[in-house]
């Protein structure tokens, strides 16, 4: 058999539920898939492949699964720094959306983010914003894997002048972005239990439901919002969403900072996963939420960065590195959140949690072949005594080499192959230019 792909002679980091470390592998690719993963000696004859990638004893590991962003957001990255969330979200971002976000500054700052996450090692991301049909334009040039989510609200958005049409409009985009591309998968967002009606939710979560979509929602982010939806509604946002039957396996909590302890009960008993964005939580000082109480209850978690105004990066081996340190410090014991536990966040636990579980996030035969390549040959990587440190606490975005999406390169040698940065950085400088003028 001629493959498509191999790539060979790297360590291999499975992070399949075994975590099997290859001190040498090879990686067989054929139509988009790994046909297997093996022990590589220089001695190997290779099999007839297309197309043959050197590792050259480099770190061959999955893709990272990023489970929240909102990707045009990369426009307003350190636009509205150390601001409390309510004053950030109601003072800086939303009239900055509603002034500058339109359907070409959302395709371009769409590709800015597709780049960055790219370069960073990201191979897949679950996003939710406006006009989220030009960031699917953007996700398909760019080669990479995303769940994406038309946001819906209850007051005027980008591209939704009349807040009646919300779940109307997100259910447009799903019809038309369904099974025009294998690395896109629709998905409906509503923004919160706070900006959308019971009857918004419900409707929103029934059209999700019959269709088999990831139905998105960020929860309990800060103290604030906990206690202002309690006053108002007698119970938690948690107990608010099971009641109205919106919690099931394909319902991803964003954020759930402020769960309490009956909250995670109920999230547990409802399968709803979490998409934890450390960074993001810590930056608007929002609070920790308890991971180590969510995997002791057995939910699952994914790992995600959120929008680049509240991170300011798209870079999740950064974000892994603040995950595991944030939960020692916070519990004072080095045993929370141990490194492979986060890596898990990052790759599988996060395609798990985003409804890819079956077809990404680890490096096992039969799965889409979303496979990185990082180069260890720098000073802050040696000595490596275990790799699964390395990927958690000293590798970072920019380490990363090799970068492919279901068996396509789309980063070889840090250079991206589906876009020209340097005409796109040109273009981004004109909108930043305008908000310059104007707002600062
Ligand atoms: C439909 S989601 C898009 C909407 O959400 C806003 N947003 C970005 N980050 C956050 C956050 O951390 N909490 C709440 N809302 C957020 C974004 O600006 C869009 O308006
Ligand atoms: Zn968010």
């Amino acid at each position: 058999m001629t493959y498509d792909m191999i790539v060979y002679n790297g360590l291999v980091v499975t992070v399949n539920p075994d975590f099997d470390i290859l001190k040498s592998g090879m990686i067989f690719i054929h139509d988009g898939r790994i046909a297997g993963v093996e022990q590589y000696d220089p001695d190997t004859v290779l099999p007839g492949s297309r197309e043959l990638i050197d590792a050259k004893g480099g770190l061959i590991m999955p893709g990272l699964v990023n489970t929240h962003t909102h990707i045009p957001m990369t426009l307003f990255r350190g636009l509205a720094d150390d601001i409390a969330l309510d004053v950030w979200l109601n003072e800086y971002i939303f009239p900055a959306e509603a002034k500058y976000i339109n359907p070409e500054s959302v395709f371009y700052s769409s590709l800015l983010a597709c780049a960055e996450m790219l370069l960073s090692g990201t191979t897949t991301c679950c996003d939710g914003y406006f006009l989220e049909d030009e960031v699917a334009k953007s996700v398909d040039i760019s080669g990479i894997r995303a769940v994406l989510g038309h946001g819906v609200i209850d007051f005027p958005a980008p591209g939704v002048p009349n807040p009646s049409d919300n779940v109307k409009t997100a259910l447009a985009f799903v019809h038309k972005w369904q099974d025009v591309s294998p690395l896109i998968t629709p998905s409906i967002f509503c923004h919160s239990p706070y900006t959308c009606s019971a009857d918004t939710l419900k409707k929103a979560k029934n059209a999700a439901r019959s269709r088999g979509l990831l139905f998105q929602i960020h929860a309990a982010e800060t103290k604030n919002e906990r206690d202002q939806f309690l006053y108002k509604n007698k119970m938690t946002s948690a107990a608010s969403m099971n009641e109205l039957g919106i919690l099931d396996e394909n319902t991803l909590l964003v954020h759930g900072v402020w769960f309490d302890e009956h909250d995670i009960d109920i999230v547990a008993k409802s399968g709803a996963r979490i998409s934890h964005n450390p960074e993001s939580n810590m930056k608007l000082a929002s609070g920790i939420a308890p991971v180590p109480d969510f995997l002791k209850a057995e939910i699952i978690v994914g790992l995600g960065t959120d929008g680049c105004a509240s991170n300011n990066n798209l870079d999740l081996f950064q974000e892994m590195d603040f995950a595991a340190k944030l939960h020692k410090v916070n519990t004072l014991d080095p045993r929370t959140a141990d490194a492979k536990t986060i890596l898990k966040m990052a790759t599988i636990e996060g395609a798990k949690a985003i409804g890819l579980g079956s077809i990404t996030g680890s490096l096992e035969k039969g799965k889409q072949a979303d496979i990185i390549i990082l180069n260890t040959s720098s000073p802050h990587l040696f000595p490596m005594y275990n790799p699964v440190s390395h990927i958690v606490y000293s590798i970072t975005g920019s380490d990363v080499r090799d970068v492919i999406v279901r068996g396509r390169t789309v980063v070889r040698n840090r250079k991206l192959l589906t876009i020209n940065t340097d005409d796109l950085f040109d273009k981004i400088q004109v909108f930043a230019d305008r908000i310059c003028a104007e707002s600062l």
